[in-house]
């Protein structure tokens, strides 16, 4: 069984006072048992958000890492950084990232590999386009972005990692993938690690995210290569994001 694992991601969103008490209210509707469920704040609010949810069950996580380790790199976060906040997660190819920014694989890749040289867990996000899928390349996109971490961090380091497909159609745009397309995706994700590694691929998580929201995501969560969300916009009201994490 593998554990699952529900991820806000707040993005751009949300002044201090905001980000403070929406920590609080997430914390307070979380029981002390519970695991696997984690937020991830714009840098800045960091090191606030953390003081609110230190000895609880919310782990913190941030949106990027910088691809390289310390330096003159003007305007990035470093691991070590991040680290140092208290975040245990880091998203690496976020969607947005990669069109807006131009993080590319090989970028993401090195995001990957300084996340765990400082013990943070690279959240990978991988997912295509509507343009991609309608050309029926979607296994092709997340084989390319895959196999750029895979080929530079290896395939042990899949084993502290997480996995999240977020077809970049289904982003905001209310537009869910249905379950069982959702699940065609996740299941050729973890064949394609299974190749390399059954044991990694049988333990890694790979989360969906695409408009979840509490009322479709007790049907994604329940496929069976579906192992948790990495939520947007319902993970910035403390009530739909609770529904969401007790939906699995
Ligand atoms: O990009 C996402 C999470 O990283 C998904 O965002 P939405 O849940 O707002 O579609």
């Amino acid at each position: 069984m593998r554990q699952s694992l529900v991820m806000g991601n707040w993005k751009m969103n949300g002044s201090r006072a905001e980000s403070l008490a929406l920590a609080q209210s997430i914390v307070a509707g979380l029981e002390s048992g519970d695991q696997g469920v984690a937020v991830c704040v714009p840098f800045v609010y960091l090191s606030d958000v953390r003081s609110v949810i230190e000895s609880t069950p919310l782990a913190l996580g941030a949106q990027n890492v910088a691809d390289q380790e310390k330096g003159a790199y003007t305007g990035e976060v470093s691991a070590a950084m991040l680290k140092d906040c208290g975040c245990t997660y880091a998203l690496v190819g976020h969607s947005e990232r990669r069109s807006y920014y131009g993080d590319s694989d090989q970028s993401v890749a090195a995001r990957f590999c300084q996340a765990q040289k400082q013990g943070i867990i690279p959240v990978l996000c991988v997912g295509e386009t509507l343009e991609e899928r309608e050309q029926d390349k979607t296994f092709a996109v997340i084989d390319k972005q895959l196999d750029a971490v895979i080929d530079m961090a290896g395939i042990d380091a899949l084993a502290n990692s997480v996995i999240a497909y977020e077809p970049v159609w289904a982003i905001g745009t209310g537009k869910t993938a249905s379950d069982d397309q959702a699940q065609e995706v996740h299941k050729y994700i973890r064949q394609r690690i299974a190749e390399k590694s059954q044991e990694i691929a049988d333990k890694i998580q790979i989360l969906y995210g695409g408009s979840v929201k509490p009322d479709n995501a007790k049907a994604l969560f329940a496929m069976p290569d579906i192992d948790g969300g990495l939520i947007g916009g319902a993970s910035l009201d403390a009530d739909s994001f609770l529904s969401i994490y007790r939906s699995i």
